[in-house]
């Protein structure tokens, strides 16, 4: 039986209906993220499971118990959300010992925990100071260390990485992977954000609409995406119709086709077309291309500055049969 499943979850606000019958599962220990655009219902989800929210439909079931309707402070799991929700007024080490205190522990049993926490999340120097003398990264990782030092069996993580700067953001990232594993937590985290989804996860429940999309590791969703909406979310896929695959390749095909930008190839073989448009990522260059009437996405690596070809530009584009997926809707 796994750690964590649900089963048939519903949830309607009013004539919405919000969550539609969800079902997934988590093993202990993994990371598992809950990704789609706004609005597709991932945090009503994590309501559920928190027990903020009471369902409609269907059945939680953590570490072999029911909790479905359980009240949230029996549940054992604890919550971390965009903003850090600290208590402004107490030190670092307060608003970490805080979940603590209310247990009543005895004093060096927390001082002794806060302190191996405070290793954790890397906060040693930060114990005495008061949350406003913090920055926001700082402020998360106490968010962090006082949801984890009660031991909760499970941590739901809302949008924790959204409000942070972008380099911060991706350093967070691997800490909080790296935090996850050395304590075999099993988390749920919530992104709208595909590489934070695809870099973090050990499986990707990917939402639209309050429906399960596709589910899977990264590598299954990146490569093999089954439907329109995921190929378009993850991974910037060209998607063709039918009738304009037939065009481009000559081939027959009753369903649209998906290809990746760096699944074409610029060289000196192929079909001709011209540059119209690039953009640059980093060591890749984006192009749009046009061919047989029709534009696409072609990544192509940026070695040096006599690689990149400017607008109007003819070059040569080829792709292998392999590289399209069909799409089934
Ligand atoms: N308490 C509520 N009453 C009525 N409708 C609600 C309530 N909470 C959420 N909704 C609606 O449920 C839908 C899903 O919202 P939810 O916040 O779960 O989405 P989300 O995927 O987390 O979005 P975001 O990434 O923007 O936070 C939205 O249409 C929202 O308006």
């Amino acid at each position: 039986m796994s750690y964590l499943q649900i089963k048939q979850v519903h949830k309607i606000f009013g004539r919405q209906t919000i969550l539609n019958h969800i079902s997934f599962t988590a093993e202990q220990g993994e990371f598992v993220t809950l990704l789609g655009p706004s609005g597709c219902g991932k945090s009503s989800l994590l309501r559920c499971i928190s027990g903020l929210t009471s369902l409609d439909g269907g059945q939680i079931m953590l570490d072999g118990k029911e909790i479905t309707h359980m009240a949230p402070k029996h549940r054992q799991i604890s919550m971390v959300f965009q903003h850090y929700a600290l208590f402004p007024n107490m030190t670092v080490f307060e608003n970490i010992a805080f979940g603590l205190k209310m247990q009543k522990l005895p004093k060096e049993q927390i001082l002794f925990a806060v302190e191996k926490m405070v290793d954790l999340v890397d906060l040693k120097p930060h114990l005495h100071k008061l949350p406003t003398a913090l920055s926001g990264g700082q402020c998360q990782r106490v968010a962090l260390a006082r949801s984890l030092i009660v031991k909760p069996k499970l941590l739901l993580l809302d949008e924790p990485l959204s409000a942070l700067d972008a380099k911060i953001r991706k350093h967070l990232r691997q800490q909080l992977r790296q935090i996850q594993k050395e304590l075999n937590m099993t988390m749920l985290f919530v992104t709208h954000d595909q590489e934070e989804a695809l870099t973090m996860s050990d499986k990707i429940v990917l939402l639209n609409q309050g429906n399960i999309e596709q589910m899977g590791d990264a590598e299954s969703l990146y490569l093999s995406p089954s439907s329109r909406f995921v190929a378009e979310f993850i991974g910037h896929y060209n998607l063709l119709s039918a009738h304009d695959f037939q065009h481009l390749t000559q081939q027959t095909s009753e369903q649209s086709v998906a290809i990746r930008p760096e699944s074409i190839k610029i060289g000196e073989q192929g079909i001709d077309a011209e540059v119209v448009d690039y953009a640059m990522l980093g060591n890749i260059i984006r192009y749009q291309v046009m061919v047989r009437g029709i534009v696409l996405s072609v990544d192509h690596l940026h070695r040096s500055e006599h690689d990149l070809f400017k607008v109007k530009t003819p070059i040569k584009i080829s792709f292998t049969p392999n590289q399209f997926h069909f799409i089934r809707h």
